[in-house]
């Protein structure tokens, strides 16, 4: 219920045009049941001598031209009336598929703006964890099913239930208990119907999950198939992807079984019903209880009313996978947004930061930051260093507000950051990832992502800072060369200094380096930070690296181990601490020693 209310509301708008079909599909049923009648009327009363029984505009119409008897004479009138009939129907049919393919793609449309919409407003943590191959399912194919049960199977609900209707209303005063009979299986093929609709709902959305785990593999091994070379693990990947294969083949194989149930079960249950009608409506004939021309009304009827009765069965599946993709664009849409307009603070911010006793955690009791406490003047660099997993990266994305400490405090120029407006902060802090996604465009835009109205010059001379404005004019079209699949294939390194430039244009107070100069040489790594130390508006800079190399010019440098600062200080105070940092100078050294004296 709550889904068809949802259904209702995507049709706002578009709601006459969806009445305009339904109403199309009921007057074309109308004349298509009409056919039979005029063949009745002419089989009993035009060929045979019984009364004419029709409508007293018909009647009217036939003493006009000259009674039954002239029309013994003319049968092809009849004829013509037929095909005319079949005409006017024929344009209702159209009407009914124009209006209702318009309503259902206009529908398509709103879905799939909201559905998007919605996935740039959800967190970050949302996007980290959600599989990007099943979310493009859902805004595709699960959009298109909706579509596709609007413009053409839901059409057919209101189709089968005027049949219904008007058969009925026709049928009762000829002969009530022959009415009776032509129905009698009706409801058992409707209730065996609706069993199915219900088996078939669970059996389509195991499927459709299956389906969805089968593309995120597909998609996550083409994003990744470099990898997958490189390691030599094709025939792993083969055998990963093969399980999900099976495994979707064999919810098809169940969902075929379910249907092969359906189609024989439904087509002797029709048989059993045209033949009981047949017989009884032949015999009846025989005795005189009715009319030859009645006779045929009743088979033809039957024959007319059962397709559609059947249909049902295939509409309500399809209502069946309608509902399902509904839920599924429903738990994207139920996903809250993150909470971006609350009142805070937009002040001009310069730079200064204090961590004081900040813990957070993702999960309830298990802390990943702990008790962390440092103080940051505007301008100055802090670089942090310690293991994988040690909380490096939560610790910047904390700044960036991507998510909120439980406890202790952080400012920003006397400012507690939880005060301060999220999408405000995020403007001010640039975020530059290990690995940079780049768009497919060209890198000129990539570098205007954040400040689409900057100048060209400014390009340049962010891309000079960062040392990729040589590397630039090297290709053929320079900064109009297109990235990406199409485009161009850069380095790691390259890509990574294309995102530092991506930040640098926006002119953020903090930025932030995570890990991004880890896959540039260490002479372009110092070109950088050389180039960075001498802009005009320094920004306070956070540099997370494992490379001493990097990290030993900031003013204050963090060690982190398990979510704990375990040293602080500039590069001197901690070589004399003989800690952590200490050591990893230590072996970073030799390994330089060892690498210049075999080259
Ligand atoms: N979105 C998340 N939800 C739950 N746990 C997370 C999330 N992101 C990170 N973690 C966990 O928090 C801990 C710290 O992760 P973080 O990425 O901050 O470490 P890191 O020091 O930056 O590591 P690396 O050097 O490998 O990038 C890890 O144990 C990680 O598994």
């Amino acid at each position: 219920m709550k889904n068809i209310k949802q259904l209702w509301n995507y049709l706002k708008g578009n709601r006459s045009r969806y009445f305009g079909a339904l109403i199309s599909i009921g007057l074309a049923t109308l004349f298509s049941l009409a056919a039979p009648l005029i063949i009745k009327t002419t089989i009993d009363s035009v060929i045979g001598d019984k009364e004419l029984q029709a409508p007293k505009v018909i009647q009217d119409v036939i003493v006009s031209i000259g009674g039954v008897e002239a029309l013994k004479d003319k049968l092809w009138i009849p004829a013509i009336i037929i095909v005319a009939f079949a005409i006017i129907r024929g344009i209702f049919l159209y009407f009914k598929g124009k209006w209702s393919a318009e309503a259902a793609e206009a529908v398509a449309k709103t879905i799939r703006d909201q559905v998007y919409d919605h996935l740039q407003y959800l967190s970050y943590d949302y996007h980290v964890k959600a599989e990007t191959g099943d979310l493009i399912q859902r805004c595709t194919s699960d959009v298109e099913i909706i579509r596709r049960f609007l413009a053409t199977q839901s059409i057919e609900i209101g189709s089968a239930l005027f049949m219904l209707l008007f058969t009925i209303y026709i049928m009762v005063p000829m002969d009530a208990t022959l009415t009776i009979i032509s129905m009698s299986l009706i409801p058992v093929i409707f209730v065996f119907t609706v069993v199915f609709f219900v088996k078939v709902k669970e059996a389509f959305k195991l499927m459709e999950e299956a389906e969805g785990k089968m593309s995120s593999t597909l998609q996550e091994n083409l994003t990744g198939l470099r990898v997958v070379r490189a390691f030599g693990r094709q025939a792993y990947e083969v055998d990963k992807f093969d399980e999900k294969n099976i495994v979707n083949r064999d919810l098809t194989y169940k969902l075929i079984r379910l249907f092969a149930w359906y189609w024989s079960v439904s087509d002797l249950l029709s048989m059993i019903q045209m033949g009981i009608v047949l017989t009884t409506s032949v015999y009846w004939t025989y005795t005189g209880r009715i009319t030859l021309g009645t006779m045929v009304v009743f088979n033809t009827y039957v024959g007319m009313l059962l397709w559609p009765i059947r249909q049902l069965g295939r509409v309500i599946t399809d209502l069946g996978k309608a509902m399902v993709s509904l839920d599924r664009i429903g738990e994207i849409l139920a996903e809250k947004k993150e909470k971006m307009e609350e009142k805070g603070e937009n002040p001009k911010i310069k730079g200064n930061i204090s961590f004081k006793n900040v813990t957070f955690e993702y999960e309830k009791g298990k802390p990943v930051l702990n008790d962390i406490s440092f103080d940051v003047k505007e301008g100055k660099t802090v670089a942090i260093l310690g293991p994988t997993g040690a909380g490096k990266t939560t610790l910047v994305h904390l700044l960036a507000r991507l998510f909120d400490y439980q406890k202790g405090s952080i400012k920003i120029d006397g400012i507690e950051l939880k005060e301060i407006d999220k999408k405000w902060i995020r403007k001010n802090v640039g975020l530059i990832l290990q690995e940079p996604f780049l768009f497919a465009r060209t890198i000129k835009d990539n570098i205007k992502l954040g400040r689409v109205e900057a100048e060209d010059e400014e390009v340049f001379n962010v891309a000079k800072v960062a040392a990729i404005h040589d590397v630039v004019l090297d290709f053929d079209k320079g900064y109009e060369t297109l990235v990406g699949e199409r485009g161009v294939s850069l380095s790691g390194g390259q890509k990574q200094r294309l995102a530092i430039s991506r930040s640098l244009i926006i002119n953020c107070p903090i930025i932030v380096f995570d890990d991004s100069l880890s896959a540039v040489d260490t002479e372009t790594d110092a070109a950088i930070r050389s180039a960075l130390k001498k802009r005009r508006n320094k920004a306070t800079t956070f540099i997370i690296s494992h490379r001493i190399a990097t990290i030993s010019e900031a003013d204050i440098i963090l060690v982190l181990e398990k979510g704990r600062i375990v040293e602080i200080g500039n590069h001197n105070e901690l070589i004399s601490n003989n800690g952590l940092y200490n050591r990893i100078w230590k072996l970073q050294n030799l390994e330089s020693n060892i690498l210049e004296k075999s080259s």
